[in-house]
């Protein structure tokens, strides 16, 4: 029998559903939405969510604000403070040599931090743009809550406001990112079509460290997800609705339930992307380990116990693309293979 080949396979209308990004309407009955969360949350680690209350205002004033500083020269850009930590990006993505096609302001969510910056971001309007940015962060908080409650409700934890009162806590170690990625150039004496089917790298391949990631775009694609299979997806762009990606230290906190997802941005369109992400992260002295309720006899721990202070010392040593994760296991992954070929063998 000859198996139909994957393209003939998503060809049908059925299985293109089954390799589709879970879409999940907030607005529906509760116990059918926390079954639901928990379901995209461990088969992709990803997924839209439509009917939400982020109030369209508090989206497009951040997304106007985003529009005006990237619009600036490089000159007053670079004003705004480099990006190690916080402030104004551009090309290079963290302290290790990676490059995307991108510039991008990256900020802390503290308010006393958001009004420092502010100052050097806007100088004509630092109160009003640090307004914005609160208010923003507080109304995506929020979503970012009622999503963790669902999780935790589909997981049976006990306290439902198990993992929604780790990113509550003052001492947040929350970030927000707004990335702008330009358009492929077209200048009028020799501009090349064929560069249009070339993607460039805007973001490369990585998972996020934090809890839960909460992205909004414009109406300009590239962001694309990795599947359990090895599968990019191109995620269709939704400047009206939210897409969720599960973090690392939310993979370790379901002792592996949940899946933290690979995802990249590959641009080429002759329109600019701009995306804004919240990564809602514990304070940095939170320990984290498994939810109680995830570890039993038949499945021990699969993390050794770290602190998200530690967690974030490793990211920041590696690569964008590494896997950070590995170092933190109870059984090295080489180990755990040597065990099953052993178990084999006898
Ligand atoms: C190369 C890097 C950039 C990054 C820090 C890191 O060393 C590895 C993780 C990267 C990432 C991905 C999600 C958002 C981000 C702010 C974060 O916390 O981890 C970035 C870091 C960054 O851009 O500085
Ligand atoms: O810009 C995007 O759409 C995604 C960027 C991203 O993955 C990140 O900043 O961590
Ligand atoms: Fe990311």
């Amino acid at each position: 029998m000859v198996a139909p080949s994957p393209t003939s396979m998503m060809l049908r209308t059925k299985k293109t559903k089954a390799v589709g990004i879970p879409t999940i309407d907030l607005s529906m009955e509760r116990s059918q939405l926390s079954e639901l969360v928990v379901k995209a949350c461990e088969e992709y680690g990803f997924f839209k969510v439509v009917n939400h209350c982020v109030p369209k205002e508090v989206i497009s004033r951040l997304e106007e604000e985003g529009t005006e500083f990237f619009s600036k020269t490089s000159f007053e850009k670079h004003q705004a403070g480099t990006s190690t930590p916080f402030g104004y990006g551009c090309k290079n993505i963290g302290p290790n040599g990676d490059m995307g096609d991108l510039e991008y302001l990256l900020l802390h969510t503290n308010p006393n931090s958001i009004s420092e910056r502010s100052k050097t971001i806007a100088k004509d309007h630092p109160i009003k743009f640090s307004c914005i940015i609160n208010d923003y962060v507080e109304a995506v908080k929020e979503l970012t809550c009622e999503i963790l409650e669902l999780a935790a409700e589909g997981l049976w934890v006990p306290d439902k406001s198990s993992l929604s009162n780790i990113i509550q806590d003052v001492h947040s170690d929350s970030l927000l990112r707004i990335n702008h990625y330009p358009p492929v150039k077209k200048s009028n004496d020799n501009w090349d079509p064929s560069k249009l089917q070339n993607n460039t790298i805007g973001f490369g391949e990585h998972s996020d460290p934090q809890i839960l990631t909460i992205l909004r775009s414009n109406n300009v694609g590239g962001l694309q997800i990795s599947t359990q299979h090895g599968l990019w997806l191109p995620v269709p762009p939704d400047p009206n609705e939210f897409y969720v990606m599960v973090g690392d230290a939310l993979q370790v906190l379901t002792n592996g339930r949940f899946v933290s997802v690979r995802h990249r941005v590959l641009t080429n369109t002759t329109k600019p992307r701009m995306s804004m992400m919240y990564f809602a992260a514990p304070p940095l002295n939170w320990w984290i380990s498994p939810l109680s309720k995830m570890v039993t006899a038949h499945n021990p721990s699969l993390y050794k116990p770290f602190t998200w202070a530690q967690y974030k010392q490793a990211a920041y040593a590696l690569r964008l693309g590494d896997t950070r994760l590995d170092q933190f296991m109870r059984i090295q992954k080489q180990e755990a293979s040597n065990i099953e070929n052993a178990s084999h063998s006898t």
